[in-house]
């Protein structure tokens, strides 16, 4: 079931003209244009070497596009690291989870509220004045957001010890942990069983709606897709094939045939 209906989305917040990206003589994307609204869910799909990563790359500045501009709220976005595109309110997840597995849950979040924390490493260190209030508040807030993915029971436990979709749902709360405006997630639901894939299209769904944080999601799972996302972008050898809402590439034609080698798309 969508949302659309229920949420209200905004005005565009990211647009992405005219993408190109070569690796050598490799054309990851070529001429590729699509944006994101505020508060929706917006899913890139195509089968495997399309150009979804890069894609995703290209957003959080992994990657800088030989052509095309990137404009985000409305201001040309140039040359930007990760780290810049992070402090800007972009986080995300990864395909290959990225935590520490030594550390418990609650570092590994309060790691990703790090971007967020003014006072320095030594000030932290000696839980100086400033530093200690401050740790006091993000303490806080990592604690609603370990609640909010329902994950108390597992707070003390170090991450390697997890079960792999439970590690995926501390890889979304640490992505959480920065507040994003925009959250990038990198196949939420790859390796996952049924059980846990309602878990987490539920917790999508739910950060979406409650705290409003807008999400770019890349997800071989069709059903998922379909159910979940507001409008889905097409990719194939590079290429935008499809745009528009789950219904309307669902009936585009070269979608059919170029991503499902003629296989109708998953209702
Ligand atoms: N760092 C890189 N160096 C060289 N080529 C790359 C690099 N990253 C991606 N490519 C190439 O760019 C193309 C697009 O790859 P990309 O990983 O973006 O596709 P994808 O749609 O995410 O695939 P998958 O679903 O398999 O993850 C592929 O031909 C890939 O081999």
């Amino acid at each position: 079931m969508s949302t659309a209906q229920t949420r209200r989305i905004g005005d565009v917040i990211l647009s992405l003209n005219n993408i190109s990206l070569a690796f050598g003589g490799v054309k990851a994307l070529t001429d590729i244009s699509f944006d994101v609204r505020q508060h929706e869910i917006r899913a890139i799909i195509g089968p495997n070497g399309a150009g979804k990563s890069s894609m995703l790359n290209v957003i959080n500045g992994v990657y800088h596009p030989q052509q095309g501009e990137i404009i985000f709220r409305g201001k040309p976005r140039r040359g930007m690291n990760t780290y810049e595109a992070a402090r800007s309110g972009i986080a995300r997840t990864f395909q290959n989870i990225a935590l520490f597995k030594g550390m418990t849950v609650l570092d590994n979040i309060m790691a990703g509220r790090t971007l967020r924390m003014k006072s320095n490493f030594l000030m932290q260190a000696l839980r100086f004045g400033p530093a200690e209030r401050e740790e006091i508040a993000h303490r806080m807030k990592v604690e609603e957001i370990i609640d909010f993915l329902e994950i108390q029971h597992i707070r003390k436990t170090p991450v390697g010890q997890l079960p792999y979709g439970l590690q995926k749902r501390v890889d979304l709360a640490r992505a959480l942990a920065m507040e994003p405006e925009i959250l990038l997630l990198d196949e939420p639901m790859a390796g996952m069983n049924v059980e846990e894939k309602q878990d987490m299209c539920r917790f999508i769904l739910d950060v979406n709606d409650q705290f409003g944080t807008t999400v770019v999601l890349i997800e071989h799972d069709m059903g998922v897709v379909m159910d979940i996302s507001d409008r889905v972008v097409v990719l194939d050898y590079g290429k935008k094939i499809g745009d528009g809402t789950p219904d309307e590439v669902r009936g585009n034609e070269e979608v059919i045939r170029a991503y499902l080698g003629g296989e109708k798309v998953a209702a």
